[in-house]
Parts: C-alpha cells; sequence; structure tokens
C-alpha cells in the first residue's frame, strides 16, 4: 500500500544509547519482520522480548502518511513544539517496529531539507538505504545481519547464540550492551556489569527513559 504507515510521533528525550538525553522526535513505524506484534505468535517469533507495541496506527499522530513530505512535516511540527530559543540541533529517531521496512532516500530527503538530523534504531536485518547520519544496528540472536555498519551497536543482553566476537568485528563507532527488560531484568543487569568488566570495548546503555517516566 502506498504512503508511510505509522504508529506514533512523539517527543521525548532519547533514553538509549551514545545519544541518550538528547532532545528528539520519535517516529515509530508500524509493523517488523521479525514478529507479528502478537502476543500469541511471540514464543514462536525470531525476536522474542520485544517491550514495544507497533501494531496499528493508533497511537499519537499515527496513521498512513500519504508522501515522504506530509510526514517530514509532522515530524518537524513535532521539533518545533515547546521551543524557546535558536540552537541545537533538530534529531529525528526512526524506529519502530522495523523502521527500514519503510524508510526509503525519499523520506531522508524530505526530512534533511527541513534541517533534521536523521537517526535509526535498527535490527540490522534490512540494509539501510544511503545518507542517515546515526545507525544504531540491535541484532538478534539467529538472524542474519546484513548491516554491519554504522555509529553504534547495541547489543540486548544476555542473548544466547550471539558471538560477540564476530560482532566486534564489524565496523561500528561504539559498542554497547543494553540490559534486557523484563521478569529477569536484575539479572540481565548483573550480566551486563559482568559483560563490560571482561571486555572493556563494551559500555552499557541503559533505558534511562523507563527509569523517569519518560515515554
Ligand atoms: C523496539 S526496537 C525497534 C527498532 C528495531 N526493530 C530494533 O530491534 O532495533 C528498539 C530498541 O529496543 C530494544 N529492545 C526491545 N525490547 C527490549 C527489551 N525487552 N529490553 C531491552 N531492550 C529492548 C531493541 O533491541 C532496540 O534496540
Ligand atoms: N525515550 C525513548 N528512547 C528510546 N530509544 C529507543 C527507543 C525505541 O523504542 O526505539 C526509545 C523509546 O521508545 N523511548
Ligand atoms: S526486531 Fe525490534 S521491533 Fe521487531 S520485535 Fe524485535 S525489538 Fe521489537
Ligand atoms: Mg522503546
Amino acid at each position: 500500500m502506498a504512503g508511510y504507515a505509522v504508529k506514533e510521533i512523539f517527543l521525548t528525550l532519547q533514553g538509549e544509547g551514545l545519544q541518550t538525553g538528547r532532545r528528539a522526535v520519535f517516529c515509530r513505524f508500524a509493523g517488523c519482520n521479525l514478529w507479528s506484534g502478537r502476543e500469541e505468535d511471540r514464543a514462536d517469533a525470531q525476536c522474542t522480548f520485544c517491550d514495544t507495541d507497533f501494531v496499528g496506527m493508533d497511537g499519537d499522530l499515527g496513521g498512513r502518511y500519504p508522501t515522504a513530505d506530509a510526514l517530514a512535516d509532522a515530524i518537524a511540527g513535532q521539533w518545533g513544539k515547546w521551543i524557546e530559543e535558536e540552537g541545537g540541533e533538530p534529531l529525528v529517531v526512526i524506529t519502530g517496529g522495523e523502521p527500514l521496512l519503510q524508510l526509503d532516500s525519499a523520506l531522508i530527503e524530505a526530512i534533511h531539507a527541513r534541517g533534521i538530523t536523521i537517526a535509526i534504531e535498527t535490527n540490522g536485518t534490512i540494509a539501510a538505504p544511503p545518507g542517515i547520519d546515526w545507525i544504531c544496528v540491535s541484532p538478534k540472536s539467529g538472524t542474519t545481519i546484513v548491516q554491519k555498519s554504522g555509529q553504534e551497536l547495541k547489543l540486548v543482553w544476555p542473548q544466547t547464540g550471539i558471538n560477540f566476537k564476530e560482532l566486534e568485528g564489524w565496523d561500528f563507532d561504539h559498542y554497547l550492551v543494553q540490559p534486557l527488560d523484563g521478569p529477569s531484568r536484575n539479572d540481565a543487569r548483573e550480566a551486563c556489569i559482568k559483560f563490560i568488566a571482561g571486555h572493556p570495548k563494551w559500555r552499557l546503555s541503559l533505558q534511562s527513559h523507563k527509569m523517569i517516566g519518560l515515554r
């Protein structure tokens, strides 16, 4: 179907990774190639630990945007909220679901034309089009990663079946582990600390938005 299927668009602070704490508009695309988003399918999905509702287009500013310009206008409008002073570099984080199912060069051009820097959060199974300013790949065990370069590789930890030595050979500026959120989150946090203690190339990424009640 034509256009872009968007779950929600909202202004917040980037909660994760190297850019934690930075003002950012989030554009969450609907749909993912590794899980249907339905709870009854979770156990059999390629990605089983997802913390996000990306089904449908029913969130804030969700809907089907017919053109790249229409979606870029909506994103730019959120950046402009509450701005009291000039300065800073406008940022959109394109996420999902899996954003590379939909992010194309027309949208990249339309967002850049509005002076906005583009970051994405991707599972790495689909190659990124050129022009994205900040690529964060978060590999899922058992999947084939084709996007092996970018600014940050953010590994949700622990995950069985991950060869992190192989990941270290890929072309990323920063390597991060992020505790797996869920019933065993305390154990996951400890596992991350232990991992970094033994592998100093890696840093800790916390989902800081969840700690302070940010979206
Ligand atoms: C919801 S995903 C959307 C983007 C893309 N599909 C991906 O997986 O990177 C956004 C980020 O949240 C991470 N994430 C998802 N579920 C998580 C969980 N239970 N605990 C920690 N991080 C999680 C993902 O690994 C990814 O880095
Ligand atoms: N504040 C905030 N930061 C985030 N960083 C990555 C997120 C995502 O769901 O992709 C996310 C999110 O959902 N909220
Ligand atoms: S790949 Fe990303 S959006 Fe898809 S199910 Fe996994 S964490 Fe969720
Ligand atoms: Mg999230």
